[in-house]
């Protein structure tokens, strides 16, 4: 019998998951070969809690349904294990999701879980936390900070939180970035580090980015000025940020951040807001860490 967990979290994105009842799930997953285990997060960091526990039960396949704060909670539990991670996205911008080709649709999703197709797939490491699309310091840490603050999690609460941090907007720290044998001093409008190639939305700030490349991509956009961070905005919706030449796109495997001065650390990680305090930094990457089927 195959043990399937499903972890709910039921305020991500638009609160779809309602649908997720036992008796729905059972319509899919024969009584014969699974044996179906339901539990809904009701707080920040639980659906952790509920994956470790999952695993001491000798769980198969851990399903993380919510957006890519969830996965990140569930699938940080199981990297480098061999128990499959299961995605349902109904989160509100599920990036990863969408980088592998699930679909938002429900059934659709749960169909993709019962093929068991398994992926490999890369782990971003940032500090001492996993990260499996993107991570951030700068102005789409900000956006994070604002947008955790709005009651609903819908594409308008981002644009919301992207206006309020463009007002925001100052430069008033320096950081050392080290990569590829090459040493950038900055006055960061963002550092933006992704294993996936998609942020959510269709929007996509590293486009070559492969979860199975083995590589960060890595965006630095230097200071720039109001015109240029609309600009920016416009260019990322055309997919066309190259022209915009304060934004340099670089891929490597490790990458040391140092900051000068200004305050701690403000990241965000898969979306969530997170503060380091530490002064120096470690990006890497562990490839093929994560079971995922897709
Ligand atoms: N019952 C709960 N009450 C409040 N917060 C919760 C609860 N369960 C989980 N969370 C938190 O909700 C946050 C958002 O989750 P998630 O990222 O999955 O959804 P989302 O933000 O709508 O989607 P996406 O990240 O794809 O845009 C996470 O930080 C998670 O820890």
């Amino acid at each position: 019998m195959k043990q399937i967990h499903f972890i709910i979290n039921p305020i991500a994105g638009s609160g779809k998951t309602h649908k997720l009842s036992k008796d729905y799930l059972a319509t899919f997953f024969e009584k014969e070969k699974y044996v179906i285990h339901i539990e809904y997060s009701n707080y920040k960091k639980h659906a952790a809690v509920l994956a470790k526990k999952a695993m001491e039960e000798s769980a198969d396949i851990i399903v993380a349904c919510g957006g890519d704060g969830t996965i990140n909670e569930v699938a940080s539990c199981i990297v480098g294990s061999t128990i499959k991670l299961g995605i349902i996205p109904t989160g509100s911008g599920n990036g990863l999701a969408s980088n592998l080709k699930i679909s938002k649709h429900i059934s659709k999703a749960i169909q993709i879980i019962k093929n068991e197709n398994v992926r490999q797939i890369d782990v971003g490491i940032i500090h001492d936390k996993y990260f499996f699309s993107n991570a951030g310091v700068g102005f789409d840490a900000c956006v994070v900070k604002n947008y955790e603050s709005s009651k609903r999690r819908k594409f308008k609460s981002y644009i919301k939180a992207a206006l309020k941090s463009f007002k925001e907007l100052r430069y008033d720290r320096k950081i050392e970035i080290e990569l590829n044998n090459t040493k950038i001093i900055t006055n960061p409008f963002m550092i933006f580090v992704s294993n996936s190639n998609e942020m959510g939305y269709n929007i996509s700030l590293t486009p070559k980015a492969s979860l199975h490349d083995g590589l960060l991509d890595m965006l630095i956009v230097s200071k720039i000025s109001k015109f240029k961070v609309l600009l920016l905005g416009f260019l990322i919706l055309i997919k066309k940020q190259q022209y915009l030449k304060e934004a340099n796109h670089f891929q490597t495997k490790l990458i040391k951040l140092t900051r000068h001065n200004g305050d701690l650390f403000q990241f965000q990680i898969d979306g969530e807001a997170y503060i380091i305090e530490e002064k120096t930094i470690f990006i890497t990457i562990k490839e093929k860490a994560l079971h995922v089927i897709s």
